[in-house]
């Protein structure tokens, strides 16, 4: 195995009410699977651990254990105090010149006013971690750092350990683990709430045609049983191979794995430039080359979807305007083609103001009309009042930061929530006042089939 020692740091950080030290050490490691990182994991982390690759596929981030915890349920202040928390643990933190930094991973929940019981209770509101063991690919060079944040005065036999173990997760990571995974054995599958969903949909669009609200994001969800307890890597592992294009994320917590595929970026900021990007207005792929192409050019003129698309493009150009002191927008959307679905596309970009962070920007963007609605207050009290589910974290803002306020975070859309032998599918789709149920019915089929096919589900035509 190639390695190569980069530093060993210790930094004294007063967090809001303890002083700890934050130790770090960094390797350069020969090219491995992340796949087969996250997988040798399984006895000692599991339900500590996180997956993330970016839709470009240039960064990849794997957590396994929990160096240190963040979270909340402040409502609207989490945000803040998420940011105030990694800002105090970091701030002592000497940067090296283009090693990975330890980076903080997590999300927030859709709507922290939501208290429908189900498969998310007992998560936190805003959940963050610093992951033990931090495996970063970018740039074609994997890295893995140790983070260690105690308040014990000398912890250098505990971080000796920790080196032991590192070791033994890259020889298995390199070794043992890269397996191929079954499909899980799917006994049961459920639409509980079909019909009132459809009948939810009419009831929205006679609220909206009452102008009690413009456009509001209805989603339902699917249940699904398997024979076993399903593991993470083993859907992980379909959805990294499945979905190319997308953002693939997986986050364990105690025993729920929430994963999946999104096309859509809320916010990324890098040295100080922010970029977002508007996704709304839907339609399926064709089955022929010829037939794509005129489905897509539809829908790049159809009035309905470019009204559910505009709403986003206004209200994320509005953030903008007034966090940049300087943005583009383009005029007209364009198409973004994913597997199973294409849609009208947007993409946003502008210059951080002073002052202005990455988790600000979430704070102010989530949720945006492409999964909350217009106005703001009104839709997601029509959501609360007529979803028959806790979205937990489907639809809400998942993703990183680093101490220098770079990072990124997808809205996690295409998702499920994984415990034991269950799967909770999401989906859901703008709505506005010429949605028809039953077309809106469709559109969540198909965006129910990227989680559908990588736990080895039917997949609907
Ligand atoms: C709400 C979802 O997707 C959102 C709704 C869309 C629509 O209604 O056209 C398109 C993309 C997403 O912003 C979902 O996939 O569950
Ligand atoms: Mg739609």
């Amino acid at each position: 195995m190639h390695q190569k020692w980069l530093h060993t740091t210790e930094v004294e950080v007063e967090t809001i009410n303890s002083r700890l030290s934050f130790y770090i050490e960094t390797i350069e490691v020969s090219r491995l699977s992340a796949m087969a990182f996250f997988a040798a994991g399984e006895l000692q982390y599991k339900g500590q651990r996180f997956f993330w690759q970016n839709r470009e596929k240039t960064f990849t981030l794997v957590g396994l254990g929990h160096a240190f915890k963040i979270q909340n349920n402040e409502g609207n202040d989490r945000f803040d105090l998420v940011e105030k928390q990694w800002k105090a643990l970091t701030k002592n933190i000497v940067k090296e010149e283009r090693e990975p930094q330890p980076i903080l991973f997590g999300g927030f929940t859709f709507d922290p006013m939501n208290d429908k019981k189900g498969e998310w209770d007992g998560f936190p509101q805003s959940f963050f971690s610093v992951a033990t063991y931090q495996l970063v690919i970018r740039n074609d060079k994997a890295y893995i750092s140790i983070h260690l944040i105690t308040n014990k005065e000398n912890s250098l036999g505990d971080f000796e350990e920790l080196r032991k173990e590192r070791d033994h997760l890259i020889h298995a990571a390199q070794v043992k683990e890269l397996k191929t995974y079954s499909k899980p054995l799917m006994m049961n599958y459920h639409e509980p709430f079909k019909q009132e969903y459809l009948q939810t949909i009419s009831n929205v669009t006679n609220l909206i045609k009452a102008n009690e609200a413009e456009k509001v994001v209805i989603a339902r969800s699917l249940e699904l049983e398997f024979e076993d307890t399903v593991s993470s890597p083993q859907v992980l592992s379909h959805v990294v191979n499945e979905q190319p294009e997308s953002y693939l994320f997986g986050l364990e917590h105690e025993d729920l794995l929430f994963f999946g595929a999104s096309p859509e970026r809320l916010v990324k900021v890098e040295d100080g430039k922010a970029f977002s990007s508007c996704v709304a207005g839907s339609i399926k792929r064709g089955k022929t080359a010829e037939e794509d192409k005129q489905l897509g050019e539809s829908l790049l003129k159809d009035a309905k979807n470019l009204g559910e698309h505009q709403y986003v493009v206004e209200m994320i150009a509005n953030t903008f305007e007034k966090n940049c002191f300087e943005y583009t927008v383009p005029k007209q959307p364009k198409l973004l083609k994913i597997r199973d679905i294409q849609h009208l596309y947007t993409p946003v970009e502008g210059k951080l103001s002073k002052g202005a962070t990455i988790l600000q920007l979430v704070k102010l963007l989530h949720p945006t009309p492409a999964l909350g609605g217009v106005p703001r207050q009104e839709a997601m009290t029509v959501i609360r009042e007529n979803e028959a589910m806790n979205r937990g974290l489907y639809a809400a803002p998942l993703g990183w930061i680093d101490a220098e306020g770079n990072g990124e975070f997808a809205v996690a859309i295409r998702s499920a929530a994984l415990k034991d032998n269950k799967a909770y599918l999401y989906a859901g789709g703008g709505i506005v006042a010429d949605s028809e149920p039953n077309s809106e019915y469709e559109e969540t089929l198909v965006k129910f089939r990227p989680m559908l096919r990588a736990l080895g589900g039917q997949l609907h035509e």
